[in-house]
């Protein structure tokens, strides 16, 4: 494995550019997810670094060497894509032990059967691995995808979206696996999801991308506590940041023309009242929607609060974000 780098690459389709001028390092044993809106450019980026596509200008280096003009066998990277991509008149064991036997690896027979067994405990799919590829069912399936990948030792993993298609609680589970399989074996990735609970939760590195363009690039903590921008602040946080006008409340610096304010940032019981609208009880937390001076925010409270619709409650600011007119943040 090395450090990815890619730099000022920008790749247009006729007169469309999809990535402009992005610069940007994957360091050795990260797991940088790629976030952004559809057509933000994320797969582009990940084609790009695969080889499956060229920039039209940039360079793109693994381990300080460029790889301009290299396949995607040349550059030794594993790729799993949205949609599963098996061989259909193989098993599951042998679509598992494909990428493990080319004859110039020369892997040994019982180090591939326990690699494939390790790696169809943790997708849960040993059960099913004398089964032809086709006699799965879809998230069956794109877990062998995913085992594909993961049998081999590339220079970097490139994941589309690879849990998409799965179902809550098998995505929840194989979320924790790849991020441990990451962190033990020290293996670089570049992962693109919409999921932002899949990046808070696995990314070392989150590098959002606006209209082709690399807008922030960091830790997840330090993107969700000082976004660049509204739009980078609204990629990260469930419920969304609340996006109101800067008069809203007192202290805001003169070219302020927003406050952004994280859910869990409106400290309840002072400051100014609010009327309660909806109270949703999700179990573990309780989210309060508010009324205040004709905005509509978004709050946590206790989960077992008393509030109710057409109550009122007192609320003030705490860690606002300030933002100029363009959306830009002020420091
Ligand atoms: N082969 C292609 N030919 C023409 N336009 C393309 C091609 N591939 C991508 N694009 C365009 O480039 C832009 C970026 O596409 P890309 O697939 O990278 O977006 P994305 O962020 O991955 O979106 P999604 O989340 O929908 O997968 C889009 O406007 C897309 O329509």
């Amino acid at each position: 494995m090395a450090d990815v780098v890619l730099e000022n690459v920008t790749k247009k389709f006729g007169n469309h550019t999809a990535l402009d001028n992005v610069s940007l390092t994957i360091p050795n044993g990260s797991f940088v997810v790629l976030l952004g809106p559809t057509g933000a450019g994320k797969t582009t980026t990940l084609r790009m670094v695969s080889g499956l596509d060229r920039p039209d200008s940039g360079n793109i280096y693994f381990g300080g060497h460029s790889v301009e003009g290299h396949s995607p066998a040349q550059r030794n990277v594993a790729m799993v894509f949205q949609q599963y991509s098996l061989y259909p008149h193989l098993t599951v064991r042998q679509n598992l032990e494909f990428p493990l036997k080319s004859p110039l690896l020369k892997t040994p027979r019982d180090a591939i059967d326990r690699k494939v067994n390790a790696i169809a405990e943790v997708l849960q799919i040993s059960h099913k691995l004398d089964n032809m590829a086709t006699a799965l069912s879809g998230g069956e399936m794109q877990r062998v995808s995913i085992g594909r990948a993961l049998v081999r030792t590339p220079q970097i993993y490139l994941m589309d979206e690879p849990l998409s298609s799965l179902d809550a609680k098998l995505r929840a589970d194989l979320r924790v696996e790849l991020k441990n399989i990451q962190a033990k074996s020290g293996a670089t990735l570049l992962y693109v999801t919409h999921d932002q609970i899949e990046a808070m939760t696995m990314a070392t590195h989150i590098g959002v991308l606006h209209e082709g363009r690399l807008v922030q690039f960091g830790a997840p903590r330090e993107v969700y506590e000082h976004p660049v921008s509204i739009y980078a602040a609204t990629k990260l946080g469930q419920p969304r940041i609340n996006i109101i006008p800067a008069d809203t409340f007192p202290g805001a610096p003169s070219r302020a023309a927003h406050i952004g304010l994280r859910p869990e940032h409106i400290t309840q019981g002072s400051g100014q009242e609010a009327l309660v609208r909806r109270v949703e009880h999700l179990g573990d937390q309780t989210r309060l929607h508010l009324s205040f001076k004709k905005n509509d925010l978004i709050t946590v409270t206790d989960a077992h609060t008393r509030l109710k619709s057409g109550d009122t409650v007192k609320i003030q600011p705490d860690k606002p974000l300030y933002f100029d007119a363009a959306g830009m943040r002020l420091a």
